[in-house]
């Protein structure tokens, strides 16, 4: 198993290497890219620690060989946010560095699992679907935007508020991975009632999640460990359900017939070449059908600005 990280000298970089360098099946090899000049360095730190993780570092003019034989390559390279700036802010500077990542991807590794973290995520995502496809080798079935990060969160936040252990509790979170597109769906949450109000106020957190650390770091960038351990357990989750595991994630991909929008985050079962079956996300309250019906129209513009940045308008 090969897993390419790009943008991996960045603060979710390096917090993901080492949770993969920990974590990955002995005998893998993990393949850190950044522009940044520190990433040898950050390799050399990491092949430090003992486990049977081959690690490499290569710097901005050997993408191709970061990439070469990569099965899964996770992207989180380009800017974050600072307080004031919604996600969309950034999609003037992150579009292009996905789109060229992206094109390194499909000259090199083009069957490869391709995890986006790099926001937007709601367009980065349809960036990358169009920029494969316009290389030819777009597989619908291996492309990722994690979303994982909000159901980390959706079950720590549960977990606090209702006095349970949050590696215990399990909530569906659906849709897209900005504000309102975010959908924590706590009446599916088994075993916990809430009230009304509670329901407001934590679908209202959850949603807001990303802009608290962002305050709460005060102009020194967004969530980066917490998006580490996100990304760690979806890329892990990928791994396993690739060597035959039976792995349900939630994670944004490409929805075939669906009223929602093109791309919604769902749970999937995945498996050896990725998606392997996009599964319903049930019966939603009322609370939860009213809010989804609200944003969808915001998401599928997110979708489309990101068409629209690959093939024009
Ligand atoms: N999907 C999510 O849930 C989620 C959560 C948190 C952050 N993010 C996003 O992830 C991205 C990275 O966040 P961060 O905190 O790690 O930022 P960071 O600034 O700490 O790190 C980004 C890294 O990307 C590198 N980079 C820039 N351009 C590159 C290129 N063309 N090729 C390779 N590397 C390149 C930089 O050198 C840097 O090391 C941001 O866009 C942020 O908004 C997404
Ligand atoms: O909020 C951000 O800008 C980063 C990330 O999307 C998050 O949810 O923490």
């Amino acid at each position: 198993m090969k897993v390419a990280v790009l943008g991996a000298a960045g603060g979710i970089g390096q917090a993901l290497s080492l949770l993969l360098k920990t974590q990955l099946p002995a005998g893998s090899e993990l393949s850190l890219y950044d522009v940044a000049p520190v990433v040898p360095g950050v390799a050399v730190d990491l092949s430090h620690i003992p486990t049977d993780v081959k690690v490499t570092g290569f710097g901005k003019d050997n993408l191709a060989d970061a990439l070469i034989g990569s099965d899964i390559v996770l992207i989180p390279a380009g800017v974050p946010r600072k307080p004031g700036m919604d996600r969309s802010d950034l999609f003037n500077i992150n579009a292009g560095i996905v789109r060229n990542l992206i094109d390194a991807i499909a000259d090199n590794c083009p069957k490869a699992c391709i995890c986006v973290i790099t926001n937007p995520v709601n367009t980065t995502v349809a960036i990358a679907a169009e920029a494969l496809k316009a290389k030819g080798v777009y597989n619908k079935n291996k492309l990722f935007g994690v979303t994982t990060l909000d159901v980390i969160r959706a079950e720590t936040f549960v977990g606090n508020l209702k006095g349970l252990n949050p590696a215990n509790v399990h909530v569906p979170v659906i849709g897209g991975h900005s504000g309102t597109t975010i959908l924590p769906l706590l009446s599916q949450v088994e075993g916990v009632e809430f009230t009304a109000e509670e329901v407001a106020s934590l679908t209202t957190r959850i949603q807001n999640a990303g802009t608290e650390v962002v305050e709460a770091k005060a102009g020194g960038g967004s969530a980066t460990l917490s998006m580490g351990q996100a990304a760690a357990r979806f890329c892990l989750s990928l791994v396993a359900a690739m060597r035959g595991d039976n792995v349900v994630e939630y994670t944004y991909v490409q929805t075939d017939g669906s009223d929602d929008a093109a791309f919604f985050s769902h749970p999937v079962r995945l498996g050896n070449n990725g998606v392997e079956e996009i599964l319903s996300y049930g019966e939603l309250s009322e609370f939860e059908q009213n809010a989804k019906e609200s944003m969808l129209a915001g998401l599928r513009a997110d979708i489309q600005l990101g068409v629209e940045f690959v093939n024009g308008k």
